[in-house]
């Protein structure tokens, strides 16, 4: 694997007639950590993708892998694997035979095929057509010719789509290894949840534009940290307390309140101060989803946006 595991994303935009579908892009996806690209339906993912891979042309701007545009790549297969649709091999052929002529194209051995068969637990279905294969096994079929050249950049085009729980597992085990192997990985997805145990770091894209570069940690952490749960029976006299010492307090059933703005220590001292009874105090732990919608408060345009992506509209 060479060391330039980048992509790199410079002023990129693409306009299909009157639909803006990219509107300067820029952003680094880096080697080591699995980069999660989120946005709702239409928002400019896939078109992203395909024009970093080279199958579309930008209007302006660059998208570079390893420092250079992907038609000035030598060995194309071996800088970047990618999966943009699952279904695109070939119903007739086998597992295996779609992935020989794949390497064969790449002037990669015919061994990198037995790996990748393994590397996905295709092993045992190598033989048999394509056509036959269930969405989970198309998923990996794609993910093998991705992997065929072990390539230091990987680009997943909605690889959790349709899977089942166990399907979903082994994917994200799947980008986390490769991560660790020090490589660059991008994978899209529509819904900010199906990253939660994956992603390391987050592009948030929302009508062709980029409304969020941020690590995953950071996120959770400054979504998390000032949230506590209270459970109190003397729910008026709690809130009263802590509104006065500048703590903002909901109300999250009859006796439970959630309290921002102060730390949990504080919370204590002052309901012990002023003697109001509680049975239980807990820091909370925000989702990804929540995390961002903590952070984009004010970006109704995304949300409503993403609304209509959950609503299947
Ligand atoms: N070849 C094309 N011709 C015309 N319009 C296009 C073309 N490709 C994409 N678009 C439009 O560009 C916008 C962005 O689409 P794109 O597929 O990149 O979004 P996406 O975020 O990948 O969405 P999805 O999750 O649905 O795949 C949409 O409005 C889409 O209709």
């Amino acid at each position: 694997m060479s060391l330039e595991a980048t992509i790199d994303v410079r002023g990129l935009r693409k306009r299909y007639g009157p639909t803006v579908a990219v509107d300067g892009l820029t952003f680094t996806v880096r080697p080591g950590q699995v980069t999660g690209f989120v946005g709702p339906n239409g928002a400019g993912k896939s078109t992203t993708l395909r024009l970093i891979l080279g199958l579309d042309r930008p209007d302006e701007g660059a998208a570079l892998i390893g420092g250079r545009p992907y038609g000035h790549l030598r060995k194309p297969l071996s800088e970047v694997g990618a999966m943009l649709d699952a279904s695109a091999a070939h119903p007739a052929r086998s597992a295996r035979h779609h992935l020989l002529w794949l390497a064969h194209a790449g002037g990669l051995p015919a061994r990198r095929v037995t790996e990748v068969l393994d590397q996905v637990g295709l092993a045992s279905a190598a033989r048999r057509a394509v056509g036959g294969f269930s969405l989970g096994m198309r998923q990996r079929l794609g993910i093998a010719g991705a992997l065929l050249g072990d390539p230091p950049v990987l680009i997943f085009d909605e690889p959790v789509n349709g899977l089942d729980p166990e399907g979903v597992r082994w994917i994200r085990g799947l980008l986390r290894s490769l991560a660790a192997e020090g490589r660059a990985v991008l994978v899209s997805s529509h819904l900010m949840s199906e990253l939660e145990d994956s992603a390391d770091h987050l592009l948030v894209l929302g009508r062709g534009r980029l409304l969020t570069d941020t690590g995953v940690r950071e996120l959770l952490d400054a979504a998390s940290g000032g949230h506590t749960r209270l459970r109190t029976r003397d729910r008026g006299r709690a809130m009263a307390v802590l509104a006065r010492a500048g703590a903002r307090v909901a109300s999250l059933d009859a006796d439970t309140l959630t309290v921002s703005g102060l730390p949990a220590e504080r919370i204590v001292e002052l309901l012990g101060e002023h003697r109001v009874p509680f049975t239980e105090l807990a820091g909370h732990r925000a989702s990804l989803e929540e995390a961002y919608m903590e952070l984009t408060r004010d970006a109704a345009d995304y949300r409503a946006a993403g609304q209509r992506a959950e609503d299947g509209s």
